[in-house]
């Protein structure tokens, strides 16, 4: 569970993000949506401990960063797991090198250990037969399915998904979806997705948070997002002529 309590975030005077107050569940995926510059990396990087708040908390299981201790710091972001948005897997090293990366940052697990693990989750997102293989020699699909793989290596309970949809096409978009769902079901993880991918909203946005200029506009999730009376969101996330008939199509109970 993660808590934001009135997050206030300013460089060198301009505050970007503006007082914001939400809640993040396990076992859900939340979805941070909104327009170029309202404020969602610097969101996400704030919940990664990567900024530093100006003003206000983000409390991870009622703890902030702020009572830790640099040990305890530490051992909370090895809890975390992130999928950056190019994949940003190590080149120089195979599939289940990559893989195997944190588990050999963070953990004091054997060899034998790391390697079941690691042959675990590859099998997990369908990528046994990969192992060997270069991040050049493998789909975009299959990096981002490397990526995720890497982010849940060490069990974490809260994954952190920056656009994980960039550069696919749309049905490889939906199967890594259904993947990040289905894991954060399987493993109870509180899962924030940062995207800009609209199918995505309606896929998998069991709650979401739309960002405006800094403060939260709205929030709710994609089964009543068609009835927001926000027109900004509307116009966001309905922009096409094909979302306009799917808000039709809503609206009419389909
Ligand atoms: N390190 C920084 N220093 C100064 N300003 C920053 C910094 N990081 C972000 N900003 C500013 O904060 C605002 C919000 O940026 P942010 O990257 O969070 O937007 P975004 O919603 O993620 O946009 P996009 O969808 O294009 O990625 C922008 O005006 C940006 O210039």
């Amino acid at each position: 569970m993660i808590k934001v309590k009135n997050l206030h975030k300013s460089f060198d005077g301009t505050e970007v993000l503006k007082g914001i107050n939400t809640s993040f569940e396990p076992g859900q995926t939340s979805l941070i949506i909104g327009q170029s510059g309202s404020g969602k990396t610097v969101f996400l990087k704030c919940l990664l401990g990567l900024h530093k708040p100006t003003k206000g908390d983000i409390y991870f299981n009622d703890k902030t960063y702020n009572d830790f201790t640099k040990t305890k710091k530490s051992l909370l972001r090895k809890n975390m797991g992130m999928v950056f948005q190019g994949g940003a897997l190590f080149d120089s090293m195979t599939v289940y090198e990559n893989v195997m990366f944190p588990l050999r940052m963070f953990t004091k697990m054997t060899k034998a250990e790391m390697d079941n693990r690691v042959t675990e989750v590859l099998d997990r997102v369908n990528l046994s037969n990969a192992n060997d293989k270069f991040p050049s020699e493998i789909s975009g699909g299959m990096q981002k399915r490397v990526s995720i793989a890497r982010a849940i290596v060490n069990k974490p309970k809260f994954l952190f998904c920056d656009e994980p949809n960039s550069g696919l096409d749309p049905n490889t978009a939906t199967i890594i979806d259904q993947l990040i769902l289905e894991i954060t079901k399987e493993n109870n993880i509180t899962t924030v997705v940062n995207t800009h991918d609209m199918n995505s909203v309606f896929e998998i946005g069991e709650k979401i948070v739309y960002l405006q200029g800094g403060i939260i506009e709205w929030e709710g999730n994609n089964k009543i997002i068609h009835n927001a009376d926000n027109k900004d969101l509307i116009s966001f996330v309905y922009s096409s002529n094909l979302f306009k008939k799917v808000r039709v199509a809503q609206q009419k109970g389909y």
